[in-house]
């Protein structure tokens, strides 16, 4: 299996160059060359085995040779044995045919552990067999950073530097990223917002001597491995609901656009999806696009999913690249546009292209509030702002074919977000008992200017220590 960028002016690379990269060197996202394809008995014969099992399955057409079975599972496992449900990633109802998928009882309570507690595994795994050293620089809107923290920390040869926009992440968010005592990790409060905090890591990995000196890697959706590994959920929740012989859809609370991505992954792989919904917050680009097919910056406004206040939505690039028919001189066109004017406007064929996978809607803050307080009096389940904005576009979509399961993915844990959640519903949602000291322990982090130079300068000086 060989990866492409979307830009398509990069060396291909193996599963593993491309993990270590990860941004290609023209700026493109790598994406697999082709994708494999599963028959209705392969998707069959995953029902009733593990989530350890199922991801076996589905990831290892993806990694080729480059772990041993025998490695693969054992990485697998190690990966998802602290997750605090049996299941990994359970099912709960909803509502006649609504179902949710929850996604939040990995170490640090959001979607982001399924993929990166296994990519810190091959990522290890990789480093142990090179001998090399990686400086990882992450960008957060709050839940990435965390899971990156978790899955690196106390390693010998990983220095992580996490940059989130200052002020603007949840305080369960903030200090989940600034209270990790291992001396390789350095949080990072960056004056701007998310989106500023993703400019400067693309940035950094366009500055080739950079990138070079300090052996630069990147865990965020950019990285392959972090979609490949969403993939597997989209699989173990719709063959539980009777995928292959039932069709479900799913809606993803969305931002980055990794998420949706790998459920677009696992509809070209085979399995039945009818419809991926996007479901945005306010900062509804996204939405706007899918309905006008104009992308156009309008800047950013906080919310209460502050996960998904972003506007330069990362992996929208690689759905592109799929709307285009792998053209990469194309995609490279529309993101050039994006980056010297803040808008881009999609082709009539490139809209149908998308049309036919994708649908959307958007969430305003009182309707959030609103959803979180209906689910509890309806279904029992206390939902996360980010989760709640999937529900409600779920629901609403769901009417337009309610013989379909709808499956909302529910992207983290209330606790992540107690304010929001107990304005919403009058109730307080408590931390896991294995965080429950996270108020009482020290926070160690640098407050840095949105720019590139001293961005650059502490992470040469903090590694070199
Ligand atoms: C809780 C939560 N929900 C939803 C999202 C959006 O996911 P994606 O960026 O993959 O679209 C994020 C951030 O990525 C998140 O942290
Ligand atoms: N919502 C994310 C933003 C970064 O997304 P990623 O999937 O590209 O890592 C976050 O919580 O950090």
């Amino acid at each position: 299996m060989r990866y492409i960028s979307t830009r398509g002016q990069a060396p291909a690379l193996t599963f593993e160059e491309a993990m270590m990269t990860g941004l290609a060197r023209d700026g493109g996202l790598y994406v697999p060359e082709t994708v494999p394809t599963f028959s209705a008995e392969d998707i069959a014969a995953m029902a009733g085995k593990s989530y350890e099992d199922i991801a076996f399955t589905v990831m290892k057409p993806f990694i080729g040779d480059t772990f041993t079975d025998e490695e693969f599972k054992g990485l697998i496992d190690k990966a998802y044995a602290d997750f605090g449900h049996d299941a990994r990633a359970p099912l709960v109802q909803l509502a006649p045919n609504h179902f949710l998928l929850e996604l939040f009882h990995g170490p640090t309570l959001a979607f982001k552990d399924f993929a990166m507690q296994i990519i810190g595994q091959m990522m290890q795994a990789a480093l142990a067999r090179s001998g090399k050293r990686i400086t990882i620089v992450g960008a957060t809107s709050g839940d990435t950073g965390s899971a990156a923290i978790e899955a690196f920390r106390g390693l010998d040869n990983v220095d992580v530097f996490i940059m989130y926009p200052h002020g603007r992440v949840s305080e369960v968010q903030r200090r989940q990223m600034t209270t990790a005592a291992e001396s390789n990790v350095h949080a990072l409060a960056v004056e701007g917002d998310f989106d500023d905090c993703q400019g400067k890591l693309k940035e950094m990995f366009n500055d080739f001597e950079f990138r070079d000196e300090v052996h630069l890697a990147g865990v965020n959706s950019i990285n392959w491995g972090r979609v490949l590994a969403q993939v597997v959920y989209y699989f173990s929740s719709a063959v539980s609901l009777g995928a292959p012989q039932r069709k479900v859809s799913f809606t993803v609370p969305t931002g980055n656009f990794g998420d949706i991505f790998a459920g677009f992954i696992a509809k070209q792989m085979g399995l039945p999806v009818e419809r991926l919904v996007i479901a945005t917050n306010q900062n509804d680009i996204l939405h706007r696009c899918m309905q006008s097919s104009d992308y156009t910056k309008h800047g950013v406004t906080p919310s209460i999913s502050p996960s998904m206040d972003i506007e330069v939505s990362s992996n929208f690039e690689r759905a592109l690249f799929w709307a285009h028919d792998h053209d990469g001189a194309a995609v490279a066109g529309l993101m050039d546009e994006l980056k010297t004017k803040g808008t881009f406007r999609i082709s009539e064929n490139a809209m149908t292209a998308l049309r036919d996978h994708y649908d959307s809607g958007a969430v305003d803050e009182a309707t959030t509030y609103a959803t979180i307080a209906s689910a509890l009096e309806h279904s029992g389940e206390l939902l996360c702002p980010h989760s709640a904005v999937g529900v409600h576009v779920g629901t609403e979509h769901q009417g337009e074919n309610p013989e379909v399961p709808m499956i909302t993915l529910a992207t983290a844990h209330p606790a992540k977000f107690p304010a929001a959640v107990e304005k919403a519903s009058d109730v307080y949602p408590p931390l896991p008992p294995r965080m429950a000291d996270l108020y009482d322990r020290t926070e160690r982090v640098t407050q840095v200017p949105n720019d590139l130079a001293a961005l650059q300068a502490i992470i040469r000086e903090r590694r070199a220590r």
